[in-house]
């Protein structure tokens, strides 16, 4: 489903001159298999967001390949990307990055509206999911005035509104008590059976990393 091949990434800081490059990521071969939850762990600074960053396309790696369900993804333009990402990746976030301005109902029906999905079936499928992460009674509740696990819940509904075969998940639970944890890990696992959801998730807390089929370690940017 991912593939990457010998992908490396530094990074540029420092202005003309002056600047230099700091290595991140060092010939990183790893394949993620259709229908897998991938565990990504490792200490701080060792490069699990801009993993993830690269095969989200949100920076473009130093050297190296990147496939995403069967596409040569290294080289796409930022307008490829954007279609590429609504087509194939739902995201979670440590922080939600929910929209404060919109309700929960509005939040989650945002990816459908962008890829312009008619009213009809937006309203069909964000009641349904609403419904199946236990918010129903909250769809006109602003993020304020939910709990940090009502949040996420709304978050992961949008994840997963345009049934993305792929969700990148950093640090999916950081922001949350262990009973909103494990409800959440649950759904993620359901998820995963039902729908055969491919999941790579970057985390710190083991309970999490243990929920995967698989759980590999960077260290210093390095596959270890
Ligand atoms: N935009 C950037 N410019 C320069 N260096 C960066 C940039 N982003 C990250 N780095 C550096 O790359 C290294 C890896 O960072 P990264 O965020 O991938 O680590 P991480 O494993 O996700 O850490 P954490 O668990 O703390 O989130 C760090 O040393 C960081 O300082």
């Amino acid at each position: 489903m991912i593939q990457l091949t010998q992908v490396c990434h530094q990074f540029h800081i420092g202005g003309k001159g002056k600047g230099r490059s700091i290595p991140v990521l060092h010939d990183i071969d790893l394949r993620v298999e259709r229908g897998e939850i991938l565990s990504i762990v490792g200490r701080s600074g060792s490069g699990k967001s801009t993993l993830l960053n690269l095969i989200s396309g949100y920076i473009r790696p130093t050297s190296g390949g990147i496939t995403v369900a069967g596409k040569t993804v290294t080289g796409l333009s930022e307008g490829e990307w954007a279609d590429f990402r609504l087509a194939h990746y739902g995201f979670i976030f440590q922080s939600f990055q929910l929209i404060p301005g919109m309700t929960a109902y509005e939040n989650v029906e945002l990816p459908m509206v962008l890829k312009g999905i008619s009213p009809k079936l937006r309203r069909r499928r964000v009641t349904s999911l609403l419904k199946e992460v236990g918010l129903d009674a909250y769809s006109d509740h602003y993020p304020g005035e939910l709990s940090g696990g009502q949040q996420q819940r709304v978050s992961v509904a949008r994840a997963l509104v345009l049934e993305p075969p792929i969700v990148l998940a950093d640090e999916p639970s950081g922001s949350l008590d262990s009973e909103n944890e494990g409800q959440l890990l649950t759904m993620i696992q359901h998820l995963n059976r039902e729908l055969g959801t491919t999941f790579v998730i970057i985390t710190h807390d083991e309970q999490v990393a243990a929920i995967g089929h698989r759980t590999i370690r960077l260290q210093d940017g390095r596959l270890v």
